[in-house]
């Protein structure tokens, strides 16, 4: 029995379960806080349903279907129902596309209907009297552009699901999959009919920052379609983190409404700054905590929550590592300073790139974010960016198979990929020759990978000039042109892939552990859903100037507002406060024991004045730089063992 499986029924699970037992069946949405076992009792009613209608579904050929935000919650769903095939558990972006994929003669006249709206908005954007003179040159390259997709698209047959659209290469992005996928089911009942009996319920998880145009495509599923289907939202406004989220989710009367009133996450601490946090948001108060078994008694955990101000300086990781250890000797647990994964230490930062400066690939983040069209930048996120994959997929799995002496995996790579080892490439030359050259090109590539001095450019030169692999057309420009061809080159991704090249190989290996999701570090959005022991939370405004969307300071009133937030504030608009307020509402709500919020400020006096005003923590739970230095030193002159 899983985790999630074996918790005890609340009230929310019997209520669902009726709800889903109903004749004709009914949609529903489940409405509550952080750490309320939503996507418990979203796991319990898939195993209500594999119990009671297993055979049913099977002899029709159904399944059902549970849509969720992240990879990594789509494998704990996937995980929790025993990886049962019955249900189908994917991100909407691979739901949709496995939904739409069969269409392909729908999907090119959908992808040349975008080209021909992209052209238009070029072709208005160019009109426009103030259009400066170097951006109607940009704009005209980008109608040529388009154009040739056209052409080329003409002989496309077969469309592929990427992480960011590149029509003329037949892929459609994240964004285009979705706007095709509504598209295609909002103008077809067939497609609405078949989606329903495929997967006769359909329950969707964080629903709150699901797209409302999404939403309401499933809605129309559920309202037009005569054959039986229940669709279910589960979800939390006040855990909206993506500007497109729907938030609150507009059902129709009929459909059942759910709610769960407790908090099984969060200890006692914790709990008190989460619905301190949400009081000035829409005021739902949690009540239980999480429990702990005491001589057999069920009690509260109390746990700790503290904010620590730190002053802005070059060091900021020096000064987490300070409040790593502050915690350790404080709450007498080792392994707040432990780098350990089992440990359970949690940092969030608010973008990618305080992770990638902390953790050493600062340059290349830079090089595929920074001016990359959506095609790299998006790819960027999960390593999917078409520069990363030969050094992702390959050379840094050859250089870690040689390192390690496993010559088995060399050699599977090595077939893979490696022309010269093909029945072809064999025939063509003679086989022990073959074997010792490329013996000592494996060698030093792994040299070349792991040392880390080289660019990037100067390992895919080498691979390819020594027949490890066989490039793609994509690469050759970037590998012949001269520099000054390719400066003057109007696609659009030739900056960021050029900067690339011209990083050091050597941040690949921390950008990959990254990836991986090795590091402590990850970012505030990616963890929704999640929960850690130890959640460290880091704010830095300065850091995270990058983004606009929001801001800590003007949260505490730390920062004063812009004339745009105060308009966007008085219209009763989305705004930078109630942005911040529900991101550091899903971090703080992520700690199973501990609680420790770092924020670096440049006025400490002024900040600690608008933190006790904010009333989110307890006095004593503000702790400042000169407290913190104060502690380690005495605890450093005293001894560790007089420390408590
Ligand atoms: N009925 C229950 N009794 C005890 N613990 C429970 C119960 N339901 C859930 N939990 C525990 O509470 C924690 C939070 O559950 P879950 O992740 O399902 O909440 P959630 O509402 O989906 O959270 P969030 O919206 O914050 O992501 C988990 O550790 C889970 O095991």
């Amino acid at each position: 029995m899983t985790r999630r499986i074996g918790q005890p029924d609340t009230q929310a699970d019997l209520d669902l379960r009726a709800c889903l037992d109903e004749r004709p069946p009914h949609s529903f949405v489940m409405v509550a806080g952080a750490g309320s076992g939503k996507t418990t009792s979203l796991v319990k009613a898939l195993d209500h349903l594999g119990q009671t209608r297993r055979k049913e579904l099977k002899t029709h050929g159904q399944r059902i279907a549970c849509i969720t935000y992240t990879e990594v919650a789509v494998n704990e769903i996937w995980g929790d129902v025993g990886n049962d095939p019955l249900f189908h558990v994917s991100t909407i972006h691979s739901f949709l596309w496995s939904v739409v994929r069969p269409f392909q003669s729908d999907l090119k006249i959908w992808v040349i209907a975008r080209i021909h709206e992209k052209i238009a908005e070029a072709q208005e954007h160019h009109d426009k009297p103030r259009t400066r003179a170097a951006t109607r040159v940009q704009l005209l390259a980008e109608i040529a552009r388009y154009q040739s997709h056209l052409q080329t698209i003409e002989d496309q047959t077969h469309f592929k699901y990427g992480a960011g659209s590149d029509f003329g290469r037949g892929v459609l992005g994240h964004s285009d999959v979705i706007a095709a996928a509504v598209k295609l089911i909002d103008q077809s009942q067939l497609l609405r009919d078949i989606i329903a009996s495929r997967y006769p319920v359909l329950f969707v998880d964080e629903s709150q920052d699901t797209r409302p145009e999404i939403v309401a495509a499933l809605r129309g599923i559920a309202e037009t379609t005569s054959v039986e289907f229940s669709l279910g939202f589960f979800g939390d406004p006040m855990q909206k983190i993506y500007a497109d989220g729907a938030g609150v989710i507009d059902a129709p009367d009929d459909w059942r409404r759910i709610t769960k009133p407790e908090n099984f996450r969060c200890p006692q601490r914790v709990l008190g700054v989460v619905n301190a946090v949400r009081q000035l948001g829409d005021g739902l108060v949690q009540t239980r905590g999480r429990m702990m078994s005491v001589d057999g008694v069920q009690v509260p955990l109390e746990g700790s929550a503290r904010i620590f101000l730190l002053a802005v300086d070059e060091d900021r990781s020096a000064k987490i590592a300070k409040v790593r250890k502050w915690m350790r000797l404080t709450n007498h647990d080792e392994r707040w300073e432990s780098g350990d994964r089992a440990a359970d230490v949690r940092a969030l930062v608010v973008v990618h790139r305080m992770a990638a400066t902390r953790l050493g690939f600062p340059n290349l983040y830079a090089a595929l974010n920074d001016r990359a069209p959506s095609s790299i930048k998006e790819g960027l996120k999960d390593g999917t960016s078409w520069p990363l994959k030969p050094f992702l997929a390959y050379l840094l799995p050859l250089a870690n198979a040689v390192r390690n002496n496993q010559g088995f995996e060399v050699m599977s790579l090595l077939r893979a990929e490696c022309h010269q080892l093909s029945s072809a490439g064999l025939a063509g030359g003679n086989a022990p020759d073959i074997f010792r050259a490329l013996q000592t090109s494996t060698e030093e590539i792994a040299r070349l990978v792991l040392s880390g001095d080289v660019t990037f450019l100067d390992v895919l030169l080498f691979a390819s000039r020594n027949g490890l692999m066989l490039l793609d057309e994509s690469w050759t420009k970037y590998l012949e042109a001269d520099p000054a061809t390719l400066a003057a080159d109007d696609d659009p991704e030739v900056p960021a892939v050029t900067a690339f090249l011209n990083c050091r190989i050597g941040e690949l290996g921390a950008y990959h552990h990254y990836l991986e999701d090795l590091s402590p570090y990850a970012t505030q959005q990616g963890v929704k859903g999640a929960e850690f022991e130890r959640v460290l939370v880091i704010i830095d405004d300065a850091e995270g100037q990058g983004q606009r969307l929001f801001s800590y300071e003007k949260y505490f009133g730390i920062a004063p507002l812009s004339d745009t937030d105060d308009e966007n504030i008085a219209a009763g608009l989305d705004n930078v406060i109630d942005r911040t307020r529900r991101l550091f509402y899903v971090c703080c709500s992520r700690a199973t024991r501990d609680l420790a919020v770092v924020m670096f400020v440049h006025n400490i006096a002024v900040a600690k004045a608008c933190v006790e005003r904010s009333e989110l923590f307890a006095p004593e739970s503000i702790v400042d730089d000169a407290f913190l230095e104060a502690t380690l030193s005495l605890s450093e002159s005293s001894g560790t063992s007089r420390w408590s």
